[in-house]
């Protein structure tokens, strides 16, 4: 029998097994589909596929970068640097660095010129390496702050710059590509058939993640175990396709917002990757669920009051790890002027493991559907899975929407905006 990874448990959806079951035609058929293409499918088998050369190359690099560098600076924006960032703050400590990597820290996923400035004082009194990663090799925020930090580099290093830049980007084609091989740094590919988002099991969230001190090859065997798992057509047994059909039932219901909700604050950038995910396969020809996300407990005391009795818009899921590591145990306090001696004793997770159970109840019982989705450990293993599950499920529920997974072309209007200003401005 198959043990799922993510458990999934439904509270207040009203969906029977007959509506789950009118889609299993469709799901079969759509499967095939994705499993048949080549277009920008690369990341359906890829953890499949053996790796070992790119293992080695990455921890060859880790041992020279470890060995010369206090900090690695990550140059890039939404799916080159929104999963590398969310791994790395949810398996590492909340303060300091993780024991088996040095610092990494992420530049050019925004144009502040205040947090530019700062991070160049910031380099000062360190070593660093840095990897720039753009599939395209034309993204305005990256190319800009990598602008910056080449000068710096060379400035600092002089020829030796050259040994320290790192670059990962298409193997053919882009302006990065161009300069890579003008200046002679190293790189990565992207395999052409994977676009940014479903991207971060490649190079883009390998590399950078090592160096953080995450274990790759566990990261990649979650993936794989996922990969073998939800290659099963059959919506009865696959998990990610019955996400998929719950978040599309719930959208022909009426519900517009999907609110991802966890208790964990390291999972904060988590969200964020799997709102790019959804958001930008999913939100076009004026279609799709609003993806956003809430931490809990804190969320719960602002927009809580707003999920419990306001407009009935949204749906929730609630995103939970069982074991998560490190743990406190409330002490005994003899004047017990707080009134929490009963909580003495007790373990702060399984404090907040409490309020999760809570918050489902409360707010199923005010009318909001809930999925609880439910990992046995936040690790890297667990967080392989996981983030293949997502990108299962989003791209059988945009198909389920009848909308392509893998473009993103209302992005570019802003862009071409952008840039019409900045012309005419000059
Ligand atoms: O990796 P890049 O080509 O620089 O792209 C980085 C990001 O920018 C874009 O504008 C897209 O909307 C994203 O889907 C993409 O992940």
């Amino acid at each position: 029998m198959v043990t799922h990874l993510v458990q999934t448990t439904l509270l207040n959806c009203n969906l029977e097994e007959h509506d789950i079951d009118q889609y299993k035609d469709q799901v079969k058929e759509i499967h095939y589909q994705l499993e048949n293409s080549s277009n920008m499918t690369g990341w359906i088998d890829y953890p499949l596929q053996n790796h070992d050369e790119l293992f080695k190359q990455i921890q060859n690099l880790k041992n020279e970068i470890c060995a010369k560098a206090d900090v690695l600076v990550v140059i890039g924006i939404d799916g080159s640097f929104l999963g590398a960032r969310a791994v790395q703050d949810a398996l590492t400590p909340y303060f300091g660095i993780h024991k088996n990597g040095i610092e990494v820290i992420y530049v050019g996923h925004h144009m502040s010129g205040a947090y530019m400035k700062q991070i160049l004082t910031y380099l000062s009194d360190k070593e660093v390496y840095i990897n720039v990663i753009s599939k395209s090799g034309g993204t305005m925020e990256p190319a800009l702050a990598f602008r910056v930090l080449r000068q710096y580099m060379e400035e600092r290093y002089g020829e030796e710059a050259v040994h320290r830049i790192i670059v990962t980007t298409d193997p053919e084609k882009g302006l990065l590509k161009k300069t890579a091989d003008l200046a002679g740094y190293r790189r990565f590919e992207i395999p052409p058939n994977i676009g940014g988002r479903y991207s971060v099991l490649t190079p883009v969230g390998l590399f950078p993640l090592a160096i953080a001190g995450i274990e790759i090859g566990q990261f990649m065997e979650g993936a794989k175990k996922a990969a073998c798992e939800l290659k099963d057509p059959d919506l009865a047994n696959n998990h990610a396709y019955q996400y998929a059909v719950m978040r599309n039932k719930l959208y022909n219901k009426g519900y517009s917002v999907e609110l991802l909700a966890s208790f964990e604050p390291s999972l904060k950038k988590f969200h964020e990757w799997w709102m790019q995910l959804f958001g930008e396969s999913e939100g076009k020809e004026r279609k799709g669920l609003f993806p956003t996300c809430v931490t809990y407990s804190t969320d719960l005391h602002a927009i809580g009051q707003f999920i419990q009795e306001g407009s009935p818009i949204l749906f929730e899921t609630l995103l939970h790890f069982h074991d998560i590591e490190g743990d406190y145990i409330v002490p005994y306090d003899e004047r017990n002027e707080d009134g929490l001696n009963y909580l003495a004793g007790r373990s702060f997770n399984e404090i907040n493991a409490t309020s999760k159970q809570g918050t489902a109840l409360a707010h199923a019982e005010g009318g909001v559907p809930v999925i609880q989705l439910e990992m046995a450990k936040l690790d890297a293993y667990h967080l392989g899975y996981l983030i293949y599950f997502f990108m299962k499920a989003c791209a059988m529920s945009a198909k389920l929407l009848e909308v392509n997974p893998f473009d993103q072309p209302g992005v570019e209007a802003y862009k071409k905006k952008m840039l019409e200003l900045l012309n005419s401005s000059q």
